[in-house]
């Protein structure tokens, strides 16, 4: 199992003269996002951050234990902005002994369920609980997405439902399948829209930590290890706020 080591060590030490002065600055100036991604096991949190990473639909996935870490850069008006997403465990043994670090400096939740599984929708009041015991602010962009919507055979959570839930909690719903090619584009809004309202919003991480690069960064956790693990999703905006903010 992964280990966490300080999550806000000292700045490094940068030689004056260097030629990589420059660049070090530069990557300090760009603003990181730290998304969250929570919601039961097997919902396929793993699957949408994966599909919006590199666009595919893994192959193969197992339970996360810990947290796995992925990110992505964007380019949203011009700016080039780093989304870090933070693939959580779903199952409570796997997630103890790291809760706290999920919920610091955070900038954005997605709170996920599966549309064929209606305890995993009633579930999202505990993870919204969650959240509040962890202090995260309540200002924080939110999004809710109902995932698997390929299974329309099977679908148990009614797009009515979820919406009353996310207008209730002044959240975006997105319903999408993060296995479904030809909804790709729709996983890319969930973290688009996400984008632009944080792009929008006030900084972010403290520039110190933002000066690591990934192989540095501290709080990257892989437990799984394999590239097959890496990737994310697609989902279909359902509300106004949604379409006000899709940035497709
Ligand atoms: N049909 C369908 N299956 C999906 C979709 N997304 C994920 N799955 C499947 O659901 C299962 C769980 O997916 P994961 O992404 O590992 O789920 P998770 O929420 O990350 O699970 P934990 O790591 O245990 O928290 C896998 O068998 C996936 O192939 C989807 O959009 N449609």
């Amino acid at each position: 199992m992964a280990s966490f080591q300080s999550f806000e060590p000292p700045p490094r030490e940068v030689k004056p003269s260097s030629g990589a002065v420059k660049i070090v600055e530069k990557q300090a100036q760009r603003r990181i996002f730290k998304i969250i991604v929570i919601g039961d096991s097997n919902v396929g949190k793993t699957c949408l951050t994966y599909r919006f990473c590199s666009g595919k639909f893994p192959d193969k996935t197992e339970a996360t234990i810990g947290v796995d870490f992925r990110e992505k850069s964007i380019d949203v008006d011009g700016e080039h902005i780093k989304l870090q997403l933070w693939d959580t465990a779903g199952q409570e043994r796997f997630r103890k002994s790291m809760v706290q670090h999920y919920y610091r400096n955070v900038h954005a939740v997605v709170f996920v369920f599966d549309v064929t599984k209606m305890s995993s929708f009633e579930d999202m009041p505990q993870w919204i609980e969650e959240c509040d015991r962890h202090n995260l602010n309540k200002q924080l962009p939110r999004i809710l997405v109902g995932n698997k919507c390929d299974v329309k055979d099977k679908i148990a959570v009614n797009t009515n439902l979820a919406q009353k839930f996310a207008d209730s909690h002044n959240m975006p719903l997105f319903e999408t399948s993060a296995k479904d090619d030809e909804k790709a584009n729709h996983v890319d809004a969930i973290f688009m829209t996400l984008a632009h309202k944080l792009k929008n919003a006030k900084p972010m991480m403290s520039p110190h930590l933002a000066r690591f690069t990934p192989g540095e960064r501290p709080e990257v956790i892989n437990v799984r290890g394999s590239p097959h693990h890496r990737g994310l999703q697609t989902a279909n905006p359902q509300s106004s706020e949604n379409k006000d903010n899709c940035a497709c």
